[in-house]
């Protein structure tokens, strides 16, 4: 093909692009019909007909083509390293809430923890972190992300610091709180960041990468907290303190990693906000990407003004009132469906499957936090192809599935559960209310007794409920089952929050299924989706809110299980969960709208609309679309590219 043709196509490309993008405009804003838009409509047409009448393929080929060209414009290995080290923040947070639960199993005994200590041990760091998400919306907005992403680093830093070197509960308290704080600025900050640095067509992927870290640092942990269990002195020094090093790999990268361009565009720092923007996108032109992003902040501010405090403008504007209920509405139902449940209780719900060795349990505890993990990657690459809408959707199906499961596998276990055929007398001052009970499933409730029991081929016998041993769940307090090395001599079983039975292999295949499920949609996509719905004068405001939301509903929902299936038994708890999933499928099917391939500046024309029209299909999905300028309507002296047309 001789230059001039090529060029022919090239530029009719372009036009056919910006036609298809007119077209969606125009019904998006009926009677809009600007002078700029007839023009660029009118260059389509011309060319697209002309390059028919040269022989072209038709319309069919003229649109794969453009996709194709549009796919191979490359993204610079810049947007990756940018993204990863973002992505570090993930990692913390899913290292430091995930190290936790095998750090306690050693404080507790080195430091004589009573259970409310080991409550606020657990707790404070996740309630810090709804605090400081909460907060971060204002930090984001005046200092920019790169300061927020700083400064969660440093807390990072500084709180690992602090719990190596704890020499009492206090100061391990004042640690997992500033840990918490650090980890509630990372997880509004990231994804923010991240989606604002990305290409269209990459920002899903890019920002479920920052799940795939939470996942990954859970799972590290988990494999952290088997290795130093051995240690039985001073292991949870390790274990708490390891977080300070990728946590100061992500300051000292960030030091020399930019601010986000949108932030700078926004604070009218436009020279920089171009430079960061054009070594983001390498061979692309950033011009129209740069005056899209300014021509929306100076309509935003227009319509929705600037008076008042953030949150008052957005939920009194209906587009990012809506926006506001899909983003904490996606978060709330992620962790009322029993995520952290599941991933605090695995080991318990595999030792009901019948794994007795504690040690072993959490080993494989870590299985199932590697699948987790595994599965999350599933959704990495899922996003892009199927959307976020299909894919959430399908994931939460799944999980209400399992949950099912669960829920069924528990209420066979305790219609079998095995009775109490032995009741020994408490020797006298110890406690006497395990004695009580009748069946298996009411001492396992109970989280101070557990059961003893021998076994004649595959049946219980000579069973009995006693007191746990306070410092090790492994043994009684007192009676057959109170030395641990003397299990197999005397041929006695201990079980502590589980009983034997045969129907344990329904709640591992629940729990396998639950994680299969849940991991690649309803895991990222409640970060992925709040990253990219809220307008730019919104988005801190917007994120800072919804992962505030996430993060008390995952201290509700986990504070809260023992209680529930205390009142509630195991099984109901399940079917509990199960519920809200149900609940949470209407709200996606009926208010969760597609953003894949969306510019963020046209996502917030998604939000025009009562909620429920949202699942409504869209044409242009699937579609990657690029406008074209035309000189003349939005021309800037500053602009001097040859793909304007005039
Ligand atoms: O998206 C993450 C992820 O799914 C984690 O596994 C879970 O622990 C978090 O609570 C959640 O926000």
């Amino acid at each position: 093909m001789s230059r001039k043709a090529s060029e022919n196509v090239e530029y009719t490309l372009r036009s056919l692009s910006s036609l298809m993008g007119e077209r969606r405009r125009k019904q998006q804003e009926p009677d809009a019909g600007s002078a700029a838009g007839e023009r660029s409509l009118l260059a389509a047409a011309e060319s697209s007909a002309s390059l028919q009448s040269a022989g072209g393929g038709g319309v069919g080929d003229l649109e794969r083509a453009a996709r194709r060209q549009f796919q191979q414009d490359e993204t610079p290995a810049f947007v990756y390293v940018v993204a990863v080290f973002s992505a570090l923040g993930g990692f913390l947070f899913g290292y430091d809430t995930g190290v936790v639960s095998g750090a306690m199993l050693l404080l507790k005994r080195q430091l004589s923890l009573d259970a409310l200590w080991q409550e606020l041990l657990v707790s404070s760091t996740v309630g810090a972190a709804a605090v400081s998400a909460l907060a971060g919306g204002a930090l984001n907005g005046v200092f920019g992300r790169r300061a927020a992403i700083l400064l969660a680093s440093a807390l990072f830093t500084a709180g690992s610091a602090v719990l190596a070197a704890a020499n009492n509960k206090e100061t391990l308290l004042a640690g997992r709180l500033v840990v918490g704080l650090g980890i509630g600025i990372a997880s509004m900050t990231v994804p923010v960041y991240i989606a604002e640095v990305s290409p269209p067509n990459l920002r899903g992927r890019l920002v479920t990468i920052n799940t795939l870290f939470i996942t990954g640092g859970q799972f590290f942990a988990s494999v952290v907290d088997g290795a130093f269990s051995y240690l039985q002195k001073d292991g949870w020094r390790y274990m708490l303190g390891l977080a300070a090093i990728p946590a100061v790999i992500q300051f000292f990268g960030f030091l020399f990693l930019p601010e986000s361009p949108r932030w700078l565009i926004q604070k009218g720092q436009t020279q920089k906000a171009r430079r960061i923007l054009s070594q983001m996108r390498g061979n692309q032109t950033i011009d129209e990407e740069y005056d899209s992003i300014k021509n929306n902040i100076e309509e935003e501010e227009k319509e929705v003004g600037s008076a008042g405090p953030v949150i008052c403008r957005m939920l009194s504007y209906p587009p990012t009132r809506r926006a506001l209920i899909v983003g904490c509405g996606l978060q709330m139902f992620q962790q009322l469906s029993g995520i952290n449940t599941i991933m605090y209780y695995s080991a318990t719900i595999l030792q009901m499957s019948g794994v007795e060795d504690d040690r072993l349990a959490i080993w494989l505890a870590s299985v199932t936090a590697f699948t987790n993990f595994i599965f999350t990657l599933v959704g990495v690459w899922l996003v892009e192809k199927v959307g976020r809408r299909k894919l959430t959707f399908g994931s939460l199906a799944g999980t209400t599935v399992a949950l099912l499961v669960l829920a069924l596998g528990f209420l066979l276990s305790a219609q079998v559960s095995p009775r109490i055929t032995f009741k020994p007398v408490a020797p006298s001052g110890q406690n006497g209310t395990c004695t009580r009970y009748s069946y298996c499933n009411e001492c396992m409730l109970d989280p101070d007794c557990g059961f003893c029991y021998r076994m004649n081929k595959s049946t219980v016998i000579d069973s009995s409920c006693v007191p746990v041993n306070t410092a090790s769940t492994n043994e009684a307090a007192w009676g057959r089952c109170e030395n641990e090395t003397k299990f197999k001599t005397e041929e006695v079983f201990w079980a502590y929050n589980f009983c034997p039975t045969p129907y344990s292999w329904t709640a591992l295949l629940g729990l396998i299924l639950y994680l299969v499920f849940f991991a690649p949609g309803m895991g990222p996509m409640p970060w992925t989706v709040n990253s990219e719905i809220y307008p730019l004068w919104g988005r801190s405001t917007g994120n800072a809110c919804s992962s505030g939301i996430n993060w008390i509903f995952n201290v509700l929902v986990s504070l809260t299980f023992l209680h529930t299936a205390e009142y509630l038994t195991y099984y109901g708890a399940f079917f509990l969960y199960a519920g809200f999933a149900g609940v949470g499928l209407l709200f996606i099917y009926g208010c969760l709208p597609e953003t894949k391939g969306k510019k963020l500046e046209e996502i917030e024309s998604l939000f025009d609309n009562r909620l429920c029209t949202c699942g409504a299909s869209d044409s242009d999905e699937g579609r990657y679309i690029e406008y074209i300028r035309v000189k003349g309507s939005n021309y800037h002296l500053s602009d001097n590219d040859a793909s304007d047309v005039e």
